[in-house]
């Protein structure tokens, strides 16, 4: 793959209405965000997460796999086959600080190693927080993912990624692994 094609940046994935709905519909459920191989470590990880299916939400859920679809074809051409998790709503808040540190989404786990694409949806305006970028370090540059609420972008879940300290506010995002047999 070509540095350029290590990401994929869809504006208007969700509109602003269904952001709105997702945030005010399971901010109430959320518990402390933990890492890739299930442990939690504040100094890595500091959020709160929560969880939705298919059947709670559909037609987000069909949204993201016609997304899904559209920029595998288009783009990384991999091998994905399912959609072994579901999809997470993670608050990053300025009070603690919130953040995410450099990472890769592939960890040791059997659901973890058949990570292959991870999806992030900003749920929140820009103006709701300040910190908190999402930042991609896909070739030995760092890339600032657009902030603009609905925005998805699309990377291998290899790529290095994090949330940097959120400094006031709350940031909302979305983020579905789809997953295949590893890379061999
Ligand atoms: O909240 C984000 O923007 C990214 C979340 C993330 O990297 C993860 O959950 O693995
Ligand atoms: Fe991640």
């Amino acid at each position: 793959m070509f540095p350029e094609e290590m990401y994929a940046i869809v504006p208007d994935a969700l509109d602003s209405a269904t952001c709105d709905r997702l945030i005010t519909g399971f901010a109430h459920e959320m518990d402390d965000g933990g890492l890739v191989q299930g442990q939690t470590a504040t100094h890595i990880r500091r959020s709160k997460i929560t969880w939705f299916n298919e059947e709670q939400e559909p037609v987000v859920s069909r949204r993201i796999i016609d997304l899904v679809a559209d920029v595998n074809r288009n783009v990384f051409d991999f091998m994905l086959t399912d959609f072994a998790e579901d999809a997470q709503i993670a608050c990053y808040s300025g009070d603690q600080r919130g953040h995410y540190d450099w990472h890769s989404d592939v960890g040791a786990s059997d659901v973890a190693r058949r990570r292959k694409m991870t999806l992030v949806i900003q749920l929140s305006d820009p103006d709701e927080y300040e910190g908190g970028a999402l930042q991609l370090n896909p070739a030995g540059n760092v890339f600032d993912a657009p902030m603009t609420r609905g925005t998805a972008i699309f990377f291998p879940s290899f790529v290095l990624h994090r949330v940097a300290p959120t400094t006031a506010g709350l940031r909302y995002s979305l983020t579905q692994w789809v997953h295949g047999n590893p890379f061999r």
